[in-house]
């Protein structure tokens, strides 16, 4: 454990005064049959190994081990005045995939957390340096002196302004007031956006004057500091007269020649310019989409923080990852797995993983930059106490300096310090660094989610955006977690959806027959992992339909995203290749989001990461018709010994079922486009196949 100097900020607890406890601990009621289950599933693991059968693939599933509760009855013994400040990490990185108005509404229900406002400062970083981000933020400062006291007088839940009025919610004339002022920021902030911010949308000189920047040679990728405090907690009230929080959009400088490390390098401007402007000791970083569901989240928080006996080596509080509207969760992002039962296991093993958003860190936890030789910047130090106004021109000058591109060079940002460097996963990265250095964390999940995001509607995004976290997990290294297994497992799967099938062509049984004592091994294998899946997931409330869908996208990820990965990181490590770190689109289509509400597959452009499901699909089928052709004319002895791969070519017929519709039952824009590349190797494969069979 790292030691820690200094006085902690958030040390001052409040007296017991035999209240109840923070929170509590508790050992997870499925602890021993998971564990058992996870005992007879190794043996039976290394009994396959032992018949020299080829690895299945399986998924891995975490013991749960403990449940750490938290409860608010003690948050009335906390003074307001002892709260700690928090300091929110909002991070965009290209206004036409994550469309200002969306950036605006999750820092809206951040600002309008039932926490002390003057102590709550918003940090907006914008990696893609648009004038477009930082005229929605001037006009969301604006509207949030209205929406922050609506909030807190009506007592709404919903924070997210587009949430609050998407919902069903009371009206009057007040709310019929507030919405028709959201309703006009957000047309301004639109229709900013087909032209460019011209003079009628600049109301004064200072305005004028920063968005001069903009003119001659501002791209994203090359771009000076622009650091603009929009709301100062000191200076400007609500309509109320309450204090607002600060409010300080953030785009860093960007050079064609300096790395800039994408979201893990945003984030660490962030944290030295954050630490220069209020210094608080509570952090959260929150990515632009996921908007606050809950306005109590902060202080939940207080109940880890307080507590004494874990307080020494506390480094974050992660909440999970959910997502809104899933439906019938075409794509598989419930992730009852990663973002729920596993964290729940993994916080009985010394803390849950870091998940990039809904993260609560202790600033210290992060490091001490004023401790760098290099740097010797006091106002860097976890410790240091800021007396100077936000908007003070040393303030803003040193912050300017913090922001610039080649500050980190040769310091240990990156490497020990801030968030890290090298992973495509950063926060899984970092939050691995963090455990191996001594710190631990919580995984909090309370009923009613703390944040809500967006989950791609389309199959494309979403396969991308497991290729990008399958490239990051192989580059952090197989010392971490059972993650890191997942992209490795695309070996296997895409063999277990070829070889067999191709096998059965040619009549060649490669599994045992129905009456080896390995078939009961087998049947064991598949059954037990599928089937524990599914009572988990049952048992947590999820649906057949949802669990359906995602191990369906399990086995197409495997197919498509992770051997995508693993062949990416294989050239990388040649030389051959390089990756970056492609943003999900957030955009919502209006027919997108219907055909998805009906639970179909919305494809709609060509893309190679569909040619091995498709491909796969389409030899599946082949072949098990095949299959039932040799079976029926050859009898029972050749039924029995294909039984096995039968089985897994009609599984894998059935999860291709929305496959085989794309390509050849829909019209509409979201079917599978004609000029898929798969097409020609789809040829390759039956030529393929018809070889075998005209062996045979
Ligand atoms: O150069 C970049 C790239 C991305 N981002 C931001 O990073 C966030 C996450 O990007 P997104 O495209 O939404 O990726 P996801 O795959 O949805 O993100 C998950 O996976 C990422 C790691 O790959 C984590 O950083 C995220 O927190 C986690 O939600 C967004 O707010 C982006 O604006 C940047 O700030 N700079
Ligand atoms: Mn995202």
């Amino acid at each position: 454990m790292r030691s820690q100097s200094g006085r902690d900020d958030n040390s001052t607890a409040p007296e017991p005064n035999n209240q109840p406890p923070f929170h509590t601990v508790e050992r997870h009621p499925r602890t021993g049959p998971n564990r058992f289950f996870a005992e007879v599933y190794t043996l039976a693991i290394l009994a396959l190994l032992y018949s020299h059968a080829q690895t299945l693939p399986h998924k891995l599933s975490g013991c749960a081990l403990f449940v750490v509760n938290n409860t608010l009855k003690t948050s009335k013994s906390f003074r307001e005045e002892e709260f700690p400040g928090l300091d929110v990490f909002i991070c965009t990185a290209d206004p036409y995939k994550e469309p200002p108005i969306g950036v605006v509404n999750t820092a809206l229900s951040l600002m309008a957390y039932d926490y002390p406002t003057e102590k709550i400062s918003v940090y907006v970083s914008d990696d893609a340096g648009s004038a477009f981000t930082l005229f929605a933020f001037i006009e969301a400062a604006k509207f949030a002196s209205y929406w922050l006291p609506f909030c807190r007088e009506n007592d709404i839940m919903d924070r997210s302004p587009h949430v609050y009025f998407s919902s069903v919610h009371s009206t009057n004339s007040d709310t019929d007031k507030i919405k028709e002022m959201y309703e006009s920021m957000k047309a301004k902030v639109e229709n900013v956006m087909n032209r460019e911010v011209s003079e009628i949308y600049i109301n004064d000189d200072e305005e004028r004057e920063v968005f001069n920047k903009w003119k001659s040679g501002f791209t994203p990728q090359d771009h000076p500091t622009v650091i603009q405090v929009l709301l100062d907690s000191r200076h400007n009230n609500d309509i109320t007269g309450h204090f607002l929080p600060n409010l300080i959009y953030v785009s860093r400088q960007k050079s064609m020649t300096s790395p800039h490390h994408f979201k893990a390098g945003a984030l660490n401007v962030l944290l030295r310019v954050s630490t220069i402007m209020t210094n608080a000791p509570l952090i959260l970083t929150q990515d632009c989409d996921m908007y606050s569901n809950d306005p109590t989240t902060p202080l939940r928080i207080l109940c880890y923080v307080y507590d004494l006996a874990i307080q020494p080596t506390l480094g974050f509080i992660q909440f999970p990852q959910r997502f809104q509207g899933l439906n019938k969760d075409t794509y598989g992002y419930e992730f009852k797995h990663i973002i729920r039962l596993h964290p729940r296991g993994a916080d009985g093993l010394g803390g849950a993983y870091y998940f990039g958003t809904g993260t609560f860190f202790r600033r210290r936890a992060l490091g001490d930059p004023s401790a760098c030789v290099e740097t010797g910047i006091p106002e860097l130090s976890p410790d240091y106490v800021v007396k100077k106004h936000i908007k003070s021109p040393d303030v803003l000058a040193l912050a300017h300096g913090v922001a610039s591109c080649n500050y980190e060079i040769q310091t240990q940002w990156g490497s020990k310090m801030g968030f890290r460097y090298g992973s495509l996963v950063e926060d899984l990265f970092t939050g691995y660094q963090m455990h191996s250095e001594g710190w631990r964390s919580i995984f909090c999940d309370p009923e009613r989610a703390a944040f809500l995001g967006n989950a791609p509607i389309n199959l494309v995004d979403a396969l991308y955006q497991w290729k990008r976290w399958g490239v990051g997990l192989l580059e952090i290294g197989l010392g971490y977690s059972c993650y890191i297994f997942w992209t490795i497992l695309s070996i296997p799967t895409t063999i277990y959806a070829f070889l067999p099938q191709l096998a059965l062509f040619n009549g060649v049984t490669v599994f045992p027959k129905m009456y080896e004592p390995w078939f009961l091994l087998h049947v064991f294998l598949f059954i037990g992992a599928y089937g524990q899946d599914f009572i988990e997931y049952v048992i947590e409330g999820s649906s057949f339909r949802k669990w359906w869908s995602s191990q369906r996208m399990w086995m197409i990820r495997n197919l498509s995203s992770f051997a995508f990965a693993t062949a990416e990181c294989l050239l990388k490590s040649t030389g051959l290749s390089s990756y970056g770190f492609i943003v999900t689109s957030k955009v919502v289509d209006d027919e997108q989001y219907k055909r998805y509400y009906r639970g179909m597959w919305e494809i709609g452009v060509p893309s190679t990461l569909l040619v091995p499901p498709t491909t796969a699909a389409i030899i599946n089928l082949l072949s098990f018709i095949w299959g039932a052709v040799l079976i029926f004319s050859g009898g029972r002895d050749v039924g029995e010994s294909l039984v096995l791969q039968m089985v897994l070519a009609g599984c894998i017929v059935l999860n291709c079922l929305p496959i085989y519709e794309a390509i050849a039952l829909r019209s509409d824009h979201g079917k599978m486009p004609t000029k898929l590349p798969s097409f020609q190797h789809l040829s390759q494969g039956l030529l393929c196949c018809n070889f075998h069979i005209f062996q045979w």
